[in-house]
């Protein structure tokens, strides 16, 4: 203890400060229970100071009460001795009494007047007027009354009031004293009990904040129980509950800031582009995919209508009637959908596909909208470039068999409301195989393309001219009113192929033939028109190249050439013409042999090599491709297994199906049998079936290739992008595999769009578990891009042509790609 006090000494110029500002931070902190028991002490004090002061002043009271007691005590007990001895005039007693009598405590001074005129006094009288006298007469009474003295006793009151200074003196030091020290206890006890823990709490609600409310607020002091808990107890916990409620609430807020920063990352990251408007359709927010996509900046389109920027690329008054009909849709209907063409903020246009939904608030009221948006450029330009596809021909952009059909059929429900008539003309190049044997497919294609412009100069715009595939073109000519504009036409063509075509740097004279046939002189419906333009054709053949025929009823149904051809494809198998040949399909990464492609060739003796465009169609409608299907099938299971007995690979073979095969009842039974006879593996087989037999209808697709399925034999989509590409397809039937059509692949380096194109197939063919072939493979650059893009088979020119069986076996035995 001694030590403490020493070193709190020793510190005490260094602490002074301290001290001192503490105790104005106490008062200045705790002041309520300062005043407080500042104000009890000092009420305290003061009634111990009242109550001293009239226990004193009674004290007092007493002690002149005593005096003037005395003074009655002394006039009762000497009042008639002092008479007796003035009586005797014995003065020697009266002195002797007055002596007992000043003896008397407090008694200072006595003065007796004896009469007449004589006087005693004794004693000495105080200084001052703290006295108290006391004077009674000595009479005698003998008969009658002598007045013989009068005595004056005189107190001092000096003791008195040194008892009262005393009292007072000892009183105020002892209050003083006791008041101090209790003030002292009471305070420390108050300070130790209370204020320190005021103080503390103080101190911690100061530095309360909300980086750091980990520590609880804890009193020096031990805890008390529960059901006994004091104020100070109550105030701690509240102060802590507080705390708790706080942490609860900042972790809440945390953790609600944390998901609102992930929605709101994963909106401004989402590949989708959004939009967000206030109620009012003012945009609010716009993510990074829309700026990206748009070219617009945040503060130019903020507040902005989104009819706005739709309305750039459509015109305001039609922006806002669509803008109309999704306000509409989205309050009654709770969501729009469609596909607009929006601009970006260079005006360049594209597609996008939109979501609009409204923005509920608690109470289920709309706050704001919500847009999302897809760019669909690509599916658009892919939707339109097939389109374009399934109604014109790639390679001279002119009407396809189909839309010329729609526009012959057309034609003639014009002519018969406006009794019109309506002229058909097949076109047939006279030696154009011959070309593209020579010349090859580059000389052969220009030729096509540069017939189909020759034609196109002769007409006129109502007129259509078509190419109906290989190197026939169709003509219509609506609104006739005389055949002989159709033999005008005819003439004027034959007229533009007397010129020579620059093939390769090379002149090449070129004609075609022509047949006419006239709407309704010669047929009624498109169909037959057609056959009658064709046997027209064919007939203009017969006459001598270059040169036009009008149809006339001699002319059978079909064509001499193709009766020819169809009389000699009857006896075709019978005389072993027909022969398979094969091209490998590979495996693009490595340029391994995978499996091959059977294709048909018929030798005759008079027709030559008569390649399947050509002949295949006929056969289809003769129904001969039967008979021929089920030899190729046979054949080709029977090469496959042969292959492997050869090279013991398992080697695939794809083999080509048309519809009218799939018609026939008997079709699984036969592809079924060549497996058996072959003993070939059921999934080495893959039959290739093109898209127009899988949106003919008549034919129960569905069944008949879940039977192939389910026997194991693999499927294949032909000359995929060519037909009318009805996606949906691929998901309901079993395909394994899809095979992009060549007119893709050859400009797959040039054109964009054809990339784009390769790339939306093959990355869609994958997602739906399918494996993808590329045809027509010529370029090694194809190849490259074709890696590239992850494209599992390739098959073409670049690889191998397709090879006699000999030529083929020998290719496997020599080619390091044939051995995987
Ligand atoms: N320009 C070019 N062409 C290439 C290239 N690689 C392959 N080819 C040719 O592309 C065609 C591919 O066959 P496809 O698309 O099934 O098209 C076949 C197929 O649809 C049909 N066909 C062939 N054999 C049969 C058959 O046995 N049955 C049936 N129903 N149709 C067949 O005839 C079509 C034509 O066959 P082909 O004349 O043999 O023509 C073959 C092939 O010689 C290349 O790099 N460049």
């Amino acid at each position: 203890m001694a030590t403490q006090l020493g070193t709190s000494c020793g510190d005490q110029t260094n602490n002074m400060p301290d001290i001192s500002s503490r105790l104005r931070r106490f008062r200045r902190t705790s002041p309520l229970s300062f005043r407080l028991l500042s104000w009890i002490l000092v009420f305290s004090s003061a009634l111990t100071l009242l109550a001293s002061g009239v226990q004193i002043y009674s004290d007092y009271r007493k002690d002149l009460n005593d005096i003037e007691d005395r003074m009655e005590v002394i006039e009762s007990g000497y009042a008639s001795s002092l008479t007796r001895s003035l009586w005797a005039l014995d003065q020697k007693l009266l002195q002797t009494q007055m002596e007992g009598i000043l003896s008397l405590p407090d008694i200072s001074h006595l003065r007796l007047r004896i009469e007449p005129d004589s006087e005693l006094i004794m004693g000495k009288l105080p200084d001052g007027s703290n006295t108290l006298s006391h004077s009674f007469a000595l009479d005698h009474h003998e008969g009658e009354l002598f007045k013989l003295g009068h005595l004056t006793v005189t107190a001092s009151l000096d003791r008195v009031y040194e008892d009262l200074q005393t009292k007072i003196g000892v009183t105020l030091i002892t209050q003083f004293l006791t008041i101090f020290v209790v003030s002292i206890v009471i305070l420390s006890i108050f300070r130790h009990l209370v204020t320190r823990h005021l103080t503390a709490m103080a101190e911690y609600t100061r530095d309360l904040s909300l980086d750091d409310l980990s520590r609880p607020l804890l009193l020096d002091r031990p805890e008390p129980k529960n059901h006994f808990k004091d104020e100070l107890g109550m105030v701690t916990d509240a102060i802590n509950q507080m705390r708790e409620r706080l942490n609860e609430d900042i972790a809440r807020r945390e953790h609600d800031a944390a998901e609102i920063l992930k929605f709101s990352k994963a909106i401004d990251q989402s590949p989708s582009s959004v939009l967000i408007c206030d109620k009012h359709w003012h945009i609010e927010y716009a993510n990074r995919k829309f700026l990206q996509l748009t070219g617009h900046r945040p503060e130019d389109i903020k507040n902005q209508h989104p009819s706005s920027l739709i309305s750039q690329s459509m015109g305001e008054r039609e922006a806002e009637q669509l803008w109309q009909s999704v306000r509409l849709q989205v309050q009654r209907v709770g969501v729009w959908q469609g596909e607009v063409n929006s601009s970006r903020s260079n005006g360049e246009r594209y597609w996008e596909q939109l979501v609009i939904t409204p923005i509920k608030g608690a109470n289920d009221e709309t706050t704001g909208f919500l847009i999302l948006g897809e760019d669909i450029s690509i599916r658009k330009r892919y939707e339109q470039q097939l389109l374009r596809q399934a109604n014109y021909d790639i390679l001279t952009g002119l009407p396809n068999r189909m839309l010329a059909l729609d526009r012959l059929k057309l034609a003639i429900a014009q002519a018969r409301r406006d009794t019109t008539q309506v002229g058909v003309m097949f076109l047939d190049l006279d030696n154009f195989k011959h070309i593209n044997d020579t010349l090859g497919h580059d000389a052969g294609d220009t030729l096509l393309v540069e017939a189909a412009r020759r034609v196109s100069s002769c007409l006129r715009g109502t007129s259509t001219v078509a190419r109906l595939g290989g190197d026939e073109f169709l003509v219509i000519l609506p609104g006739l009113t005389d055949v002989n504009d159709a033999r005008q036409v005819a003439q004027r063509i034959l007229l533009t192929f007397s010129s020579p075509f620059l093939l390769h740097g090379q002149e090449v004279f070129v004609t075609t033939s022509i047949g006419i046939a006239i709407f309704p002189d010669d047929a009624d419906t498109s169909g037959s028109l057609l056959q009658h333009a064709d046997a027209a054709m064919y007939e203009a053949k017969h006459q001598g190249k270059s040169s036009y025929a009008l149809f006339t009823p001699e002319m059978t149904e079909v064509s001499h050439e193709r009766l020819h051809m169809e009389s000699h494809m009857r006896k075709a198998l019978e005389l072993n013409e027909f022969q398979l040949v094969f091209q490998p399909i590979v495996e693009t990464s490595s340029g391994k042999l995978m499996a091959t492609e059977a294709l048909l060739r018929w030798n005759n003796p008079s027709l030559g090599t008569v390649m399947p465009d050509r002949f295949i169609p006929l056969a289809e409608e003769t129904g001969l491709i039967i008979p021929i299907g089920e030899w190729v099938i046979q054949e080709a299971c029977k090469a496959a297994q042969c292959w492997q007995a050869l090279t013991g690979y398992d080697i695939g073979i794809a083999v080509n199906v048309s519809p009218r095969q799939f018609r026939d009842p008997g079709f699984t039974d036969i592809v079924l049998k060549a497996l058996a006879d072959s003993h070939l593996k059921p999934e080495l087989l893959e039959l290739e079936i093109t898209e127009r037999l899988i949106l003919d209808n008549t034919i129960e697709t569905a069944d008949i290739l879940r039977q192939l399925d389910a026997a194991g034999i693999r499927l294949s989509v032909d000359d995929f992008g060519t037909g009318y590409s009805a996606l949906s397809y691929l998901k309901t039937y079993p395909f394994d595999t899809l095979k992009i059509d060549r007119s893709f692949i050859q400009d797959v380096l040039t054109d964009t769009d054809d990339s784009a194109l390769v790339r939306a197939i093959i990355n869609m063919a994958h997602s739906l578990g399918l494996t993808v072939i590329a045809e027509g493979v010529e370029e090694e650059a194809q190849t490259h891009f074709l890696k590239s893009e992850h494209c599992d088979y390739s098959q073409g020119y670049f690889y191998s042509r397709p090879l006699p069986e000999q030529e083929f076996i020998h290719w496997l035995e020599n080619n390091h790609r044939a051995h995987p």
